[in-house]
């Protein structure tokens, strides 16, 4: 075509042709090859007795992406509820995107946490297996997920470090005939972990799951991803508990201007930024309700990109381990950076 008309095609295409309304089955590509679902359900906190109704719901609303962890202490009942769509014949298991973390007290035994976790979700493999954050804690202390010393502070293993974790979940990645976890990558990771990490690494890690919102864009860790590779998942997305960032009236603005709730600002948010997004619920409506996505405009992102200078950073989640994770806005604590 003729240079000078393909441009005039481009400056006169619609926005929403060049760049399609996301949908929560969009597939973002990953390092390895494989693709992530944009949208996936989270199970934190998500209590014994409600997330197998939670998760049946999800996937016979859509979902095709769940994450999970050891910690979360309901992954067992997120098997039952495979098990249970699976049987029904809902989706197959090929066609359901399954993530799963290693707790901070099986750093030293990687295989036998994978195992633990594949063995209450009834799965064979997982699609992502995570680091969930770059602290090993005492295997053998007070305390099977949340170990302290005498003084209340975490007990943490000094014995190694998580560049030695990330090993161990290399090998358990390119182990033949066929791995039980089709991609690895890790969580809670700072510019300043990631890039210790990446200084022995021989697997690129394919996603860094971190909290992420307009309260807390990590700009920086989200470039360094895009620049490394490295897909990023946002978690905590409405602020977790509560979904506190829902009331934040810019959010609201946008969420007018377009017709829609503030949870799905919230959510196209990371879809406008290259990010998949993880939202938690146990409530069937919010489930659905969750499920839209639509495409921000610039000025849209302009508004939520200046939320965090208007209103202050604000981390929900950061555990108590008295550890410098690199993160400016927590300085302070011991680095672990190896
Ligand atoms: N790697 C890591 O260290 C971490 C990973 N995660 C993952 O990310 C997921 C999401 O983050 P999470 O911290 O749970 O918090 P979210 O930001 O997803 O918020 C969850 C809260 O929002 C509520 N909610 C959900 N949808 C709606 C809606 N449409 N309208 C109003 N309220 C709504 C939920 O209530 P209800 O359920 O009652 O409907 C719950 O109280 C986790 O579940 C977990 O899978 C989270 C934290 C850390
Ligand atoms: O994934 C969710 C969070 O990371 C959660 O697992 C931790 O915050 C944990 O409760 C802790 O106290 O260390």
């Amino acid at each position: 075509m003729n240079p000078s008309l393909s441009k005039f095609m481009l400056a006169h295409t619609p926005k929403s042709i060049l760049n399609p309304t996301p949908t929560m089955t969009t597939s973002l590509p990953l390092n390895t090859g494989g693709s992530i679902p944009a949208l996936g359900l989270g199970t934190w906190q998500s209590a014994p007795g409600e997330v197998k109704a939670a998760v049946i719901h999800a996937i016979e609303a859509g979902y095709r992406h769940i994450d999970c962890a050891h910690c979360y202490q309901n992954e067992d009942e997120v098997g039952a509820a495979l098990k249970e769509v699976f049987e029904r014949g809902i989706v197959k298991r090929e066609d359901v995107f399954v993530t799963s973390k290693l707790w901070c007290t099986d750093h030293t035994r990687v295989e036998e946490g994978l195992d633990r976790s594949l063995k209450a979700l009834g799965l064979q493999y997982l699609d992502l297996y995570l680091m969930h954050w770059p602290v090993p804690m005492n295997p053998n202390g007070n305390h099977p997920l949340f170990p302290k010393l005498p003084d209340g502070s975490r007990d943490i293993d000094h014995s190694l470090t998580h560049i030695q974790t990330w090993q161990n979940l290399e090998a358990l990645a390119s182990s033949s005939p066929s791995p039980k976890v089709k991609a690895i990558g890790v969580a809670n990771y700072s510019v300043k972990y990631l890039t210790k990490l990446l200084e022995k690494a021989k697997i690129v890690p394919a996603v860094n799951q971190i909290e992420n919102h307009p309260y807390l864009p990590q700009q920086e860790v989200v470039d360094f991803c895009k620049e490394k590779g490295i897909h990023v998942t946002a978690y905590s997305p409405f602020g977790s508990t509560g979904s506190p960032m829902m009331k934040e009236e810019k959010v609201q603005e946008v969420a007018k201007k377009h017709s829609v709730g503030a949870g799905t600002v919230l959510l196209s948010y990371h879809l406008a930024r290259g990010s998949s997004v993880i939202p938690k619920s146990v409530t069937p409506s919010r489930i659905d309700e969750n499920r839209k996505l639509i495409s921000l405009d610039d000025e849209d992102m302009q508004k939520l990109e200046a939320l965090h200078k208007e209103k202050g950073v604000t981390r929900f989640v950061y555990p108590p381990f008295g550890i410098d994770l690199g993160f400016s806005d927590k300085p302070g604590g011991m680095d672990l950076s190896g």
